[in-house]
């Protein structure tokens, strides 16, 4: 059958790992690049990719099977995603987790009124490890459920402080606590805050003329960003960041910790471990954008999350093949 068409719409560590993963995927074509900047300004992964400027997307509205957004969540999606949800089926890792009922709201409209399927939020958190939160919870409904991330780098945090007034760039890790994971590892479920958890550590080179100070306080009292946690802004030139913070590992895990009688203890763990993080986020994306194409094709419209996906709907096989294979 034909490939299904992709559009990615912003060229940033996502886009890029998206087009990397529609190469991996022989059921996919690259359709275009869509960039708010000069498209001579790009470079592509594949020199041959074509780059049109974003104004061009609208009149492609034709080609564009699945138009995957790669834009930031901290201000770009809250814009993009109702607006692109009106032309196309589209796939977003929206992941300003207080802000995704609201930002479902802004992006169901649209897409219910132009009969497209709208999936957000998807990658591994949000993402995959909502789903396996939602599983640990269906499964030992007497338990407690720990997320833990990093240490790495989060793209989402990162894109925050890029985006604050006196920030030329920077980075964002993440680092577990060691104490809360020991704590939960022993099985005694502990009650933890969301700052014993994770403490937040930036790197941040400063705009020309900008106060440090001015910055610091910016970052370290962003609401849903960093406010709830110990945050730690450390500011370094250009060629350091670029020297030393140019990869962007991550990982983590979600762990349920349950009883089934009193005498039994049940343990559920779904973990990552990523040389990657915006190259794994894009190809779940990539498997999200084939759940969407068959979603649309059945008239399922609307704004969704990754629990209104069925599994097999991600993957490249029949649902004939799937069953042959349920071992
Ligand atoms: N749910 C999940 O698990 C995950 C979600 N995410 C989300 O993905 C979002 C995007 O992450 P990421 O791709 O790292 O963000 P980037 O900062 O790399 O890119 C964001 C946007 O900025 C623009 N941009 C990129 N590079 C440049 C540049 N050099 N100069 C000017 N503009 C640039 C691009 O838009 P344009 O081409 O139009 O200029 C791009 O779409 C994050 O904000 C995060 O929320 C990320 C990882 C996991
Ligand atoms: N959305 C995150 C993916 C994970 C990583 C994370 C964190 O380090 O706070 N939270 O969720 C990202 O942008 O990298």
């Amino acid at each position: 059958s034909a490939p299904i068409r992709i559009g990615i719409a912003g060229y940033g560590n996502l886009g890029r790992g998206v087009e990397a993963a529609i190469a991996k995927n022989a059921d996919m074509a690259l359709v275009g690049i869509y960039t708010r900047r000069d498209p001579s300004d790009l470079v592509p992964l594949n020199a041959g990719a074509p780059v049109f400027s974003m104004d061009e997307l609208a009149g492609h509205a034709g080609d564009v099977d699945v138009l995957i957004l790669c834009g930031g969540s901290k201000s770009d999606l809250p814009e993009q995603g109702p607006a692109l949800a009106a032309l196309f089926n589209t796939v977003d890792s929206f992941d300003t987790h207080a802000r995704i009922p609201e930002y479902f709201a802004s992006v169901d409209a649209p897409a219910q009124a132009a009969r497209k399927t709208a999936l957000i939020s998807a990658g591994w958190d949000p993402g995959m490890f909502s789903i396996n939160r939602v599983y640990g919870e269906a499964l030992l409904p007497d338990g407690d459920t720990y997320t833990f991330w990093g240490r790495g780098l989060s793209q989402g945090h990162s894109d925050a402080i890029r985006r604050v007034a006196g920030v030329a760039g920077g980075v964002q890790y993440t680092l577990p606590s060691e104490a809360a994971i020991a704590e939960v590892r022993s099985g005694s479920r502990p009650e933890l805050s969301t700052r014993q958890k994770h403490t937040r550590e930036c790197f941040v080179v400063l705009a020309e003329g900008a106060s440090e100070e001015a910055v610091r306080a910016e970052i370290v009292g962003m609401p849903h960003y960093f406010d709830q946690y110990d945050t730690t802004v450390n500011f370094i030139t250009a060629e350091e960041l670029a020297r030393d913070h140019s990869a962007m590992p991550h990982g983590g895990f979600v762990i349920r910790s349950g009883n089934t009688t009193d005498g039994h203890a049940q343990v559920v763990e779904y973990s990552l471990a990523l040389e990657s993080n915006p190259e794994f986020t894009s190809s779940v994306l990539v498997a999200y954008a084939r759940a969407v194409h068959r979603m649309s094709a059945s008239g399922q419209f609307g704004a969704k999350t990754v629990f209104d996906v069925a599994p097999g709907l991600l993957s490249p096989k029949s649902a004939a093949d799937l069953r042959a294979e349920l071992l």
